[in-house]
């Protein structure tokens, strides 16, 4: 099946339901020359991670887009583990340093990021306890795995926390994961564009961080969420410009519902600024697309 089309769109999240794989690039490749009497253009290339959309090609269609999937059966069930939606061969990963980082973010970085699993020089990995989870300009790029998103479909799908153009502006994060106990934290950097009360960080801008990393946290544990509560105490303001870290633990899972409680501190944790329970539910794919 081709996705090409609003239409297309659509039957793709009805399927979804049932049972869906967007194929990857070269499996694409292959299904579409099979399918097709027009060889692909010798130009377009598989590997090039920055463009996974397919070219169209069909009846002369030229401009057209599309992504491949395959409905296979799936068995789904509530809140497994789904860390294929944080798959590392993506585009552009926002969660890696940029020069807007202060020493203390690189530093708070630096930290969190050695724990996590490494490549040794003969190319084994060395398990660490921690995982650096990627972090994308588009929704889909995760619901995808990056692997067969069109530009058609992100360009629906931008994630407001990470397309803020200008460096530092805005909302400088990162998150990793903390395997076995089920735990996440976020170093975040806020920027000038969050100011709320003068010098400090807007009460709304502190609950974005707090939902997008509660809800990373949640869709790395279940697979597609939606926030259903959030619940948020300020306790003491956050100045911008400061690096704090959000803390997400899980509470308790029950069918659809993970409970996941936060914290934000100042960086050496001596500082309680603002804590809060979330109630996050799994979902299917035509929710999310409002289908
Ligand atoms: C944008 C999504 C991204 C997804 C992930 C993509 C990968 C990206 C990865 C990383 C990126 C960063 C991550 C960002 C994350 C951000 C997430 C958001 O901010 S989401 C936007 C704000 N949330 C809404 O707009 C929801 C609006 N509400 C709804 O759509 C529905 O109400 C929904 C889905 C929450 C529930 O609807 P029902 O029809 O599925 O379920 P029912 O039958 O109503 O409830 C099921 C159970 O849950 C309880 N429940 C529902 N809502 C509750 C509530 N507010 N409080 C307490 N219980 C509630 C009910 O009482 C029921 O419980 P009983 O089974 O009877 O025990």
């Amino acid at each position: 099946m081709l996705l090409c089309c609003r239409a297309c769109r659509t039957m793709f999240s009805r399927l979804w339901g049932r049972g869906v794989r967007l194929l990857s690039a070269p499996e694409a490749t292959a299904a579409t020359a099979f399918q097709s009497p027009t060889p692909l253009p010798p130009t377009w290339n598989p590997d090039n991670r920055q463009d996974h959309t397919i070219p169209f090609p069909f009846s002369g269609a030229s401009g057209m887009r599309a992504v491949m999937v395959e409905v296979i059966p799936l068995n789904i069930r509530p809140f497994t583990m789904a860390p294929w939606l944080f798959s590392s061969s993506q585009p552009r990963d926002y969660s890696l340093p940029n020069s807007s980082w202060s020493s203390e973010m690189q530093k708070l970085y630096e930290h969190y990021n050695n724990m996590c699993e490494v490549d040794t020089e003969g190319g084994n990995k060395v398990k660490g306890a921690w995982r650096r989870l990627p972090s994308y300009n588009s929704c889909l790029e995760y619901v995808t795995g990056g692997q067969g998103g069109s530009k058609v479909l992100q360009q629906e799908a931008r994630l407001f926390t990470r397309n803020i153009e200008e460096q530092g502006a805005g909302f400088e994060y990162v998150v990793f994961m903390k395997k076995h106990e089920k735990t996440c934290i976020c170093v975040f950097q806020p920027g000038h564009l969050l100011e709320g009360p003068p010098g400090y960080v807007h009460g709304g801008a502190i609950a974005t961080m707090i939902d997008s990393v509660t809800g990373t946290h949640a869709t790395y544990l279940s697979g597609l969420i939606m926030t259903a509560n959030l619940t948020i105490n300020y306790r003491s303001p956050i100045p911008l410009g400061s690096v704090v870290l959000v803390h997400s633990s899980l509470d308790k899972v029950e069918g659809r519902k993970a409970f996941i409680s936060c914290q934000v501190t100042s960086s050496d944790g001596s500082k309680l600024h603002t804590e809060a329970t979330g109630l996050f539910l799994k979902v299917d794919v035509r929710h999310l697309l409002g289908a």
